[in-house]
C-alpha cells in the first residue's frame, strides 16, 4: 500500500477493501446454509456471517492501524479479533484521491472507526429463506425460523429475491466524535458482471460508487420494515408523505436517500446504535445531506458515547427537507423520546 496517501486516506482505502471482503464472507455464510442464529435481545439478532465479517474487519484494520479504536457491533471475547480472514489490501481508486488540507493532520490517536458487520440481520436471515427453492424445505426452515411472523413469510414470498439487497456492510470513520468518512457495502446488490458494490463518501471530497440520484418530485420516505412501534408510526403520519417505503437497515435507507428513491428516513425509536448510523451520516454528509435524531441534534461518536441512538434518527437530502421534518415532529413525541 502506498505510505505516502495520509492517514485518513489509506484508512478509507483498506475499510473499501475490508468491506468488500466482508460482504463475500456473508455470502459465502448464506450459501452453505448455517447461519448460526443467536438471539442478542429482543428483536434483535446475530449470525456467524455478523460474527465472521466483524472478526475479517476488527482483525484486518486493528492489525494496519493500532492506534485506532475500533468499536463494533457484536462485541463478545471471541469474536474480537482473529488472523483468519486478514486483509491488508487498499482500495487503489480512494488511494489516489487528493486529500483535503482540513483532513491532512489527522492521527490515528484521533480516530474512532464504527463498525456494523452486518446491517439488517432480520432481512439476511429472511432471505436464507428465498434461497430454499423447495417450498417443503422453505416452509420447514419457516417453522424452525426464530422471528419471521406469517405477515412477513407472506410478503417474502410475493418479494421473489427477499430482501437480501438491503444487507450492508458499514464502516464509519469518525474523528473528534464527528463521522467525516463512511463505508456501505452492499453485498447483494446485482452488477451485470459480478455481485456486490460499495459506496464511500469522505468529507470535503465527496462520494463514489454509485450514481447519485435527485429527490423524488413528491415526498417519499424511507423507514423501518422490521422495529416498528405506535411512536415510529405517529412520526411518519405527521410527515405528509406521498409514499413510505419500509425496508431493513440504516445502511440501506440512507442509500435510498443518495440515489433518489426517497427523500427523508424517519425512525422515531432509540434502536439504532451508532455502528448503524456513522458510516451512513459520513457518506450522507459528503453528498450534502444531514442526519441527526429526530430533535434535530447530531450525534457524537467518541469512543466513550452510548451505543444507542436513544432519540432515534431524521435523515434527509438536504437541509430544507431535513428543517421540514424536524418541524413536523410534535413536541411531545420529542419529549417521550428524550425522557
Ligand atoms: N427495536 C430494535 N431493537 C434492536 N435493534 C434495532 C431496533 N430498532 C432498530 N434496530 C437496529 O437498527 C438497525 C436498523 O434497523 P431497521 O432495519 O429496523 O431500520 C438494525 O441493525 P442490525 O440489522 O445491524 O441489527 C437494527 O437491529
Ligand atoms: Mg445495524
Amino acid at each position: 500500500m502506498s505510505q505516502t496517501a495520509p492517514l485518513i486516506v489509506r484508512l478509507l482505502a483498506s475499510s473499501v477493501s475490508v468491506a468488500n471482503r466482508a460482504g463475500k464472507i456473508v455470502r459465502d455464510i448464506m450459501s452453505k446454509g448455517e447461519l448460526g442464529i443467536v438471539e442478542k435481545g429482543k428483536d434483535d439478532y446475530q449470525t456467524e456471517a455478523d460474527r465472521s465479517a466483524q472478526r475479517c474487519i476488527i482483525a484486518s484494520l486493528s492489525a494496519q492501524y493500532p492506534k485506532v479504536r475500533i468499536i463494533g457491533e457484536e462485541d463478545g471475547n471471541e469474536i474480537q479479533s482473529s488472523h483468519e480472514f486478514l486483509e491488508t489490501d487498499a482500495d487503489k481508486e480512494i488511494l489516489s484521491l487528493e486529500c483535503p488540507a482540513s483532513l491532512k493532520g489527522i492521527k490515528e490517536e484521533d480516530i474512532v472507526v464504527w463498525v456494523d458487520p452486518l446491517d439488517g440481520t432480520a432481512e439476511y436471515t429472511q432471505g436464507a429463506l428465498m434461497l430454499k427453492r423447495d417450498p417443503w424445505e422453505r416452509w420447514k426452515m419457516y417453522l424452525t425460523h426464530p422471528f419471521i411472523s406469517m405477515k412477513w413469510y407472506l410478503s417474502l414470498l410475493h418479494s421473489k429475491y427477499g430482501f437480501l439487497e438491503h444487507v450492508t456492510v458499514l464502516i464509519g470513520i469518525s474523528v473528534n466524535e464527528k463521522p467525516i468518512g463512511g463505508v456501505i457495502h452492499q453485498p447483494y446488490f446485482k452488477n451485470e458482471n459480478k455481485m456486490g458494490r460499495t459506496i464511500w463518501g469522505l468529507k470535503d471530497v465527496g462520494v463514489g460508487g454509485f450514481t447519485p440520484g435527485n429527490p423524488p418530485e413528491s415526498l417519499i420516505i424511507t423507514t423501518t420494515r422490521s422495529h416498528s412501534n405506535p411512536i415510529v408510526e405517529n412520526a411518519l403520519q405527521v410527515m405528509k408523505a406521498a409514499q413510505v417505503l419500509r425496508v431493513g437497515g440504516a445502511g440501506y435507507k440512507v442509500l435510498q436517500l443518495l440515489e433518489g428513491k426517497a427523500s427523508i428516513y424517519v425512525f422515531a425509536s432509540p434502536g439504532c446504535k451508532k455502528w448503524d448510523t456513522c458510516a451512513p451520516e459520513a457518506v450522507l454528509n459528503a453528498a450534502g445531506g444531514k442526519l441527526t435524531d429526530v430533535l434535530g441534534n447530531f450525534y457524537k461518536y467518541g469512543a466513550s458515547e452510548s451505543r444507542p441512538n436513544k432519540t432515534g434518527v431524521l435523515a434527509a437530502v438536504n437541509d430544507e427537507l431535513h428543517n421540514y421534518a424536524v418541524q413536523r415532529i410534535p413536541q411531545e413525541l420529542k419529549d417521550k423520546l428524550s425522557a
